[in-house]
């Protein structure tokens, strides 16, 4: 990973001409503003290539489950992570599902929200162990980690606050998951585990440079060293988890995905033009370069300013008491 310049290498893989290389690599100098703006949000741009349509065809081969998206009137919309029978591990055609639902997301305007949430009671179990063994070598664990890296990477950076509901086990792949999203709720019994390190792995899926932002590097190396259990508590002890849910009455997942579907409504009341404005100026702020960002923080600032939202609270002299 190269952090050298703003924009142009701020997701570049090292090795030069690596399939990953081209897939991350922000296609002009300085346009990495323009990318958060547009809504976009892809880390994606020249890269639909030769590669991604190689190494989709390849995930395709390994078909299961689906991922499904429901986009609701509240501007809330749910991912739902669907392969109980493997508890909700990711087959390939699911991993090019998620990417095909975050394009359907990036171009969801009205949205202000996403909870991404597990079937059956369980959040996800990484991925799938049959695709793990059948794509045991190098080249073609890299590619997939790439892909998955971009399409976590897009996840984040929507212009939506997102959740990830932690029912049951988030494992590998899933905790990786779990870091994509701006927040963490868990439900008693929940746990978030990186067990890559008893698999012979690390994460490769953006899920440690996400969990160093989230907990540290002290709390990170702690749980990837120790592929550590974290429940609710140690979760909200380290800054993982956000909040704990009282959790599902009828083993059904509708009591808790209620929960948190309340427990976000907190902070997506309101135009989705300034939400979306807000998660933008964040993701800005988290990512680039204080200069970049403030540049940015200025343009989406042009976005609301004299907006619709802005003349009716002047309008309204609203006080804020
Ligand atoms: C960069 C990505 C790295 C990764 O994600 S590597 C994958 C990391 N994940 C794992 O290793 C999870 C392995 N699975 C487990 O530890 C346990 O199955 C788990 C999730 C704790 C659940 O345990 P139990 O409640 O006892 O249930 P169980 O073991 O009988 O599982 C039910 C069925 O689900 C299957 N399953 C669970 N996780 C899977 C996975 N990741 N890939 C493929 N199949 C998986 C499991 O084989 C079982 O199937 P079956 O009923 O035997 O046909």
């Amino acid at each position: 990973m190269v952090l050298s310049a703003a924009g142009q290498h701020l997701l570049r893989v090292s090795r030069p001409g690596a399939w990953g290389q081209h897939l991350l690599r922000v296609s002009r100098p300085g346009a990495w503003g323009q990318h958060l703006l547009s809504g976009i949000g892809s880390v994606s741009t020249t890269a639909k290539g030769f590669q991604e349509k190689e190494i989709r065809e390849k995930l395709q081969a390994f078909p299961g489950g689906s991922i499904d998206l429901v986009k609701q009137e509240s501007g809330i919309a749910v991912l739902t992570v669907n392969n109980p029978a493997r508890m909700n591990a990711f087959s390939g055609s699911m991993m090019v599902e998620l990417e095909e639902r975050v394009s359907q997301l990036e171009e969801w305007t009205e949205g202000k929200g996403l909870i991404v949430q597990g079937a059956a009671g369980t959040f996800c179990s990484g991925s799938d162990l049959n695709v793990v063994r059948d794509i045991s070598n190098p080249q073609d664990g890299m590619k997939m980690c790439m892909f998955m890296q971009n399409v976590l990477t897009r996840l984040l950076r929507l212009p939506l606050l997102s959740v990830a509901l932690v029912e049951g086990s988030a494992l590998g792949g899933g905790a990786e998951l779990t870091t994509a999203c701006d927040f963490r709720l868990m439900v008693p019994g929940g746990m978030i585990r990186f067990v890559h390190k008893h698999m012979g792995l690390v994460p490769g899926w953006g899920g440690a440079a996400r969990l160093v932002r989230i907990v540290g590097s002290q709390n990170a190396l702690k749980m990837l060293g120790g592929a550590l259990k974290v429940d609710p508590e140690m979760g909200l002890q380290i800054g993982l988890a956000d909040g704990v849910l009282e959790g599902s009455l009828d083993g059904s997942g509708a009591n808790a995905l209620l929960e948190a579907e309340q427990w976000l409504g907190c902070y997506t009341t309101g135009p989705a033009s300034v939400i979306r404005a807000i998660k933008k100026v964040v993701v800005s702020g988290r990512e680039l370069p204080l200069e970049v960002a403030l540049r940015t923080e200025r343009d989406v600032f042009g976005t609301v300013w004299g907006g619709p939202a802005n003349l009716q609270a002047l309008a309204s002299k609203a006080k804020h008491k």
